[in-house]
């Protein structure tokens, strides 16, 4: 059975000398839209109808300049033209010519049209025709070759265009009748005797129905949230705008600390409150004692995008929480950076926290040894590091393959000033790790921003 449109595609193709249109043009000729064109050459193509090709062309357009030269001629032709055989000085070439001149100089002088002597121009032919020309007139005459010098000479640009080529090579006129689908009644009459069983056709390719599949990168998040879950790690939360307080105070960053400048942080308008009085009086202790410097409670107070997740963090130091507690949180921090293939201005952090008696430095390597190990980066070393808020510190660097050592994470001890702050009795660990440079290098891509791809292209055939 046909479709009437599925017919009409058939009878224009009859009417093709070499049975062959593509798609595009069988869309404009019968006035179907190109998408329902395609599904019908499907339909088609199983039928056995017609045969499809794609057709890969260069297409060539003029550019703006080129259509000026086709109008107005080419500057060395003109040049030729005015010196019409005879030496002209450059200063009367410059009063015809205008800006074309420098132009039409370099080009009579590459195509050996003319000499230059001093101030004066020597013509070496009478006459000059040039051959760019004939080809921005008729564009179906430039080539592969010819094209070179158009495009630099901007006068054209080139495109590769994809065609579906489709040829008809079975008629409706003379409908073979096959049997496709064999039925007690076909061979209880004897009628697959007479009639030919349509081959299958074990060649054709099945058709293409992509399956829907989670973002690569949100899979991942997933994978290092499993992670977590699996050692023993509770998973807390904090919101995107948070009080410098905890982004900073509480985890005794010092109010002219450079990371709190305006440029570090993007600050919101309008003010937090803490409800915990004795807190912040205790936060203010430690900053006078430990920084030597008068505490601005309103400074805490104020409102940025979180530049850490050891905000977090902090929220839970300063929940009274009962040790002894393992939490982590992964979630997107933000900070003023210019964009490019390494940096975003916002992306996602882990940090986690462990708070337990007796908890040591050397515990704390060990976690951090197990959670990249889980992630698939089997070599780590750690190099001393500072952070306000651990003592001591270390930076933590992994081994990919074919990259080498590189920065993962911040780590060490909560210092013991945010400790007595919050009232916490015990040992603390804590850690911060940079997710999005870490999964742009284990999935070996170039460009960061390739994270957050949506293009659907991309997503189908990237396989991480
Ligand atoms: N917050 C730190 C990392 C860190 C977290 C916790 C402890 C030590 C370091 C950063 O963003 O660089």
């Amino acid at each position: 059975m046909l479709s009437e449109n599925e017919i009409k595609i058939i009878e224009y193709l009859k009417t093709k000398p070499d049975r062959t249109a593509s798609a595009e043009e069988i869309s404009k000729a019968l006035s179907i839209p190109i998408s329902s064109i395609y599904s019908l050459v499907q339909l088609l193509k199983e039928k056995g109808y017609v045969r499809t090709e794609e057709k890969k062309v260069t297409k060539y357009e003029l550019t703006e300049e080129g259509k000026l030269r086709l109008q107005n001629g080419m500057p060395e032709e003109k040049l030729i033209k005015i010196l019409n055989g005879q030496s002209k000085k450059i200063s009367e070439l410059r009063e015809v010519l205008g800006e074309e001149l420098e132009i039409a100089l370099g080009w009579a002088r590459r195509k050996n049209l003319i000499k230059i002597d001093k101030d004066t121009v020597i013509p070496l032919v009478n006459d000059y025709h040039s051959p760019e020309l004939d080809l921005l007139r008729d564009p179906s005459k430039i080539d592969n070759e010819n094209s070179k010098q158009l495009i630099s000479r901007k006068l054209i640009t080139a495109k590769q265009e994809t065609f579906l080529l489709l040829t008809l090579v079975q008629d409706i006129a003379e409908p073979t009748k096959t049997i496709t689908y064999i039925t007690p009644e076909i061979l209880r009459s004897g009628e697959w005797k007479k009639i030919p069983i349509k081959e299958y056709n074990v060649e054709a390719e099945p058709p293409f129905y992509p399956l829907a599949k989670k973002h690569f990168f949100k899979e991942f998040l997933e994978r290092l949230r499993d992670v977590m879950i699996e050692l023993g790690f509770t998973e807390v939360n904090g919101n995107y705008v948070e009080l410098e307080f905890y982004n900073f105070d509480l985890l005794f960053q010092a109010q002219d600390h450079p990371a709190r400048e305006i440029h570090d942080s993007f600050m919101i308008e309008g003010k937090g409150e803490v409800k915990d009085e004795k807190l912040i009086e205790r936060v203010k202790e430690m900053h006078k004692k430990g920084w030597k410097y008068e505490w601005d409670e309103s400074v805490a107070l104020r409102l940025v995008l979180r530049s850490q997740t050891t905000s977090v963090t902090s929220r839970v130091l300063s929940s009274n929480p009962k040790p002894p507690i393992r939490t982590f949180t992964i979630g997107k921090v933000f900070r003023p950076d210019s964009i490019d293939a390494t940096h975003l201005i916002e992306f996602h952090q882990l940090d986690g926290l462990i708070i337990e008696n007796g908890f040591t430095f050397r515990d704390l390597l060990g976690v951090l040894k197990e959670i990249f190990y889980q992630i698939g980066i089997k070599e780590i070393k750690f190099k001393p590091a500072y952070f306000p808020f651990t003592e001591p510190s270390v930076e933590v660097y992994g081994r990919i393959e074919g990259l080498g050592w590189i920065e993962m994470s911040g780590a060490g001890l909560l210092r013991p000033e945010i400790l007595q702050a919050v009232g916490i009795n015990s040992d603390a660990g804590a850690w911060g790790i940079g997710i999005d440079r870490l999964a742009m290098l284990l999935f070996g891509l170039k460009d960061i921003r390739l994270l957050y791809a949506n293009s659907i292209e991309f997503l189908r055939t990237f396989t991480g």
